[in-house]
């Protein structure tokens, strides 16, 4: 994104963004309610164009390419993206239906290659179990980690997941962290850009951070560089100190 402005009316959604997500590189988003975060995934996923500034994709430029096109090679997962799939749907349908860009099973036949895929994700996912269960039956986590196999089934070339975390209770929570890190770690995953509010919800591999306030870039590029307790307290408005441990993060109000 080079120059980004996302203006509604009088308010700037976004403003001045400029990012690079390289296709090894791991980024996490951290912000406060309304900072513009999910503004910036519906630009990355071709669902929104900015007022202003230049979003390229996949070496293609939004606005001077078929979104329709652009759309298959990204994996997303998201709250929104969840309430759209019917709870009756059975969850095995749910994963091999991506690959057709449809929720649910529209075809009697679907291809071994795609039957063996989703069987494959769903068993990295820990979802396998519940295949013919409908998904109105799962647990906030199971349902996270099957939005996650479905995002991966067509083979995205870029991943952005928005608040994966949100609602898990602490196992739950610590699982998907623990699945997330090892995609991260996987040379061939794609590149991958995961949302949250909260620090101790970034993976282990996760190697790029972008703090994001008002619509505004507080900071962006290598972890190490840009989660310090300054950027982070700048971020979220309130004196923070963060700490590390075995590339896991916490946080909490600085006395
Ligand atoms: N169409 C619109 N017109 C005016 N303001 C809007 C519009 N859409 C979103 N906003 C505002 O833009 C800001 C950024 O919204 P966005 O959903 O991107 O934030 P967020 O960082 O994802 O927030 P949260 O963490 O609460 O999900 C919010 O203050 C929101 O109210």
């Amino acid at each position: 994104m080079t120059g980004v402005d996302v203006v509604r009316g009088e308010t700037y959604l976004l403003r001045g963004v400029d990012w690079a997500v390289e296709a090894d590189q791991r980024w996490v988003v951290l912000g406060p309610n309304g900072a513009g975060k999910t503004t910036l995934l519906a630009l990355a996923s071709a669902h929104m164009h900015p007022t202003r500034g230049e979003v390229r994709l996949l070496g293609e430029t939004l606005g001077a390419v078929d979104v329709f096109e652009l759309r298959p090679r990204i994996g997303i997962t998201s709250a929104a993206l969840a309430q759209r799939i019917p709870t009756a749907e059975k969850t095995g349908d749910i994963v091999v239906s991506a690959g057709y860009a449809v929720v649910g099973r529209w075809r009697e036949q679907y291809d071994v290659h795609d039957l063996t895929r989703a069987g494959i994700l769903m068993e990295q996912w820990g979802v396998a179990a519940f295949a013919n269960r409908p998904f109105g039956t799962l647990s906030e986590g199971e349902r996270k980690r099957v939005q996650i196999a479905r995002a991966l089934m067509p083979d995205p070339e870029l991943l952005l997941l928005d608040e994966p975390g949100a609602g898990l209770d602490l196992g739950g929570r610590e699982d998907l962290v623990t699945r997330l890190s090892d995609l991260a770690r996987y040379h061939y995953a794609p590149a991958q850009v995961l949302v949250t509010h909260h620090v101790e919800e970034i993976p282990q591999g996760y190697d790029h951070a972008l703090l994001l306030r008002a619509g505004e870039v507080v900071a962006a590029g290598p972890a190490d560089d840009v989660l310090t307790d300054d950027a982070l307290s700048e971020t979220f408005g309130v004196k923070l100190a963060l700490t590390r441990t075995d590339g896991r993060f916490t946080a909490r109000r600085a006395s």
